[in-house]
């Protein structure tokens, strides 16, 4: 095995698995990695221009290949074939598993592998990172596409252009169907999304506020998207309007494509085969670049035991809200979720008391309260809505700045003076959110699953979250929160 220097990079699944069925042809296992330049820099300016890669026909017409329709099937059978006859090497022992008979795939691993060993290394030459896209693309272009990243702009989507050269680069290679080098790997995408860019009108009905609203935020980059893609003069009209294609392709983007979260650069790439690891809130891998626009390796963070899933981390654990809209899946494992308190406005002092939602948090398992709750609502609820006389003025700043200076003695004072009126403030919050919770499950009762396919996991969703929110509501009457105002 190959030991990798500390990585810089990032990137980020236990269950009982399903060995993928092979169809006799089985998934090609290379043994031993030999990584040829593990500290090649190529910068995306003045990368050589890649070797073409090796498809798997060598016709050339320019017809999709492939039917892309959340309906049809995708073909992951050849891919890891593809990948190596193009220069990936895996360690013996990886296996692509599927637990729900091929609609979702994920790496685990049938040998013990210990820490800080590459597991995989994906070419610079096969990945698709955004900078070095954004120079083909822009090459293939009579400047319809610098008309329509300079409109992205100025509909709000600059944080969006790397996404969006990577949704178009997959619109190029899908219409150059039989033609494409990425046809197998574009063929084994999956077609099936539950995230928010699936969701119909009435699905959005039945979210609670903080999904709705990361939903919303997920579906304006996609509507963006579409809009801005007129001006592009090397994608045929037919597939600017296919919608099927427009949100395979924006799924497949930003359900894959890893971001350089160092504050290295705006790069985000996709890397075709080291792309099928799963999240987990327990992580065994991570992605690593050698470099903007270099070659990844998938590196294990931990002993790894036989017969374990290698999952990354696509983001925060105790948000599954984001998870849920953005990849559509539940993450169970996930310890936490946010409170849901969204109506405190999100000023400096508010954010130095915790106001986050990674931090202000109710746990799944045992209903327990954040500490951040507690401070966030007790200062900006409670303290903030005192009727103002000589005995109550003051406390607010007090609280502030025992909180800054880490004055825990202060700060315990004045939570257990004001221990009541805070739970209480939570204990309403709470009562009203679950009666939301019901009114949002009622509206589904009757509905047609075949107009709404993503409901069952929206009520699921709703479910969990419902879960949490009672064990809340159990602790706070059980400390008496509550019960004298329903006397
Ligand atoms: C980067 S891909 C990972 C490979 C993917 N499972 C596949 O079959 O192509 C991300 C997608 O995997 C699925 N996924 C990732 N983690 C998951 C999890 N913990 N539970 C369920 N689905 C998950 C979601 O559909 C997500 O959009």
């Amino acid at each position: 095995f190959v030991p990798l220097p500390s990585p810089r990079s990032r990137s980020s699944f236990a269950p009982s698995i399903i060995p993928v069925d092979d169809g006799g042809g089985g998934f090609v296992v290379v043994h031993n990695i030999i990584i040829p330049h593990p500290h090649h820099h190529p910068s995306s300016s003045s990368s050589p221009p890649r070797s073409p890669l090796r498809a798997s026909s060598s016709s050339s017409s320019s017809r999709p290949a492939i039917d892309v329709g959340e309906f049809s099937p995708r073909n992951v059978r050849g891919l890891e074939s593809w990948g190596t006859s193009n220069g990936v090497q895996m360690i013996e022992g990886l296996q692509l598993y599927t637990e729900d008979d091929g609609s979702d795939y994920q790496y685990v691993t049938t040998v013990d592998i210990p820490a800080g060993t590459t597991i995989m290394y994906i070419p610079s030459e096969m990945c698709l990172s955004s900078s070095i896209v954004a120079i083909e693309l822009g090459n293939m272009s009579n400047g319809g596409l610098a008309s329509s990243v300079d409109q992205l702009t100025r509909i709000g989507g600059q944080n969006s252009i790397a996404d969006y050269h990577l949704f178009l680069k997959l619109l190029v290679e899908y219409e150059r169907g039989e033609g494409s080098p990425y046809l197998p790997y574009l063929d084994s995408l999956p077609r099936l999304y539950f995230n928010s860019i699936s969701m119909t009108d009435f699905c959005y009905e039945c979210l609670p506020p903080l999904v709705f609203s990361l939903s919303r935020l997920e579906r304006v980059k996609y509507d963006n998207f579409r809009q801005v893609l007129g001006k592009v003069d090397f994608i045929s009209d037919y597939t600017k309007g296919d919608e099927a294609v427009l949100k395979w392709a924006f799924n497949s983007v930003y359900t894959r494509a890893y971001a350089d979260k160092d504050g290295q650069g705006t790069d985000v790439t996709i890397t075709p085969v080291g792309d099928m690891f799963n999240h987990g809130t327990m992580t065994e891998v991570e992605v690593y670049f050698d470099g903007p626009g270099g070659n990844a390796m998938v590196y294990t963070t931990r002993d790894v035991p036989a017969n374990s899933p290698l999952r990354i981390s696509y983001g925060c654990p105790t948000n599954p809200s984001f998870l849920f809209a953005r990849y559509g899946f539940l993450d169970e494992t996930s310890p936490a979720t946010f409170c849901k308190i969204m109506d405190i406005p999100r000023t400096p002092e508010n954010v130095d008391m915790g106001m986050d939602f990674s931090r202000m948090l109710f746990y799944h398992e045992t209903g327990d309260i954040s500490q951040e709750v507690l401070d966030v609502v007790l200062y900006a609820k409670v303290l903030a809505n005192l009727k103002s006389s000589p005995e109550t003025d003051g406390y607010k700043q007090a609280f502030y700045q025992a909180h800054m200076q880490g004055d825990e003695g202060t700060k315990a004072g004045i939570h257990e003076q004001f221990r009541y009126e805070t739970l209480s403030a939570i204990k309403k919050h709470v009562d009203t959110f679950l009666e939301s919770l019901d009114a949002l499950e009622k509206k589904s009762y009757g509905k047609s699953l075949e107009e709404h396919p993503r409901l069952p996991l929206i009520l699921k969703h709703n479910q969990f979250v419902k879960q949490t929110f009672l064990k809340v509501q159990a602790n706070l009457e059980a400390a008496g929160v509550g019960v004298m105002e329903y006397a």
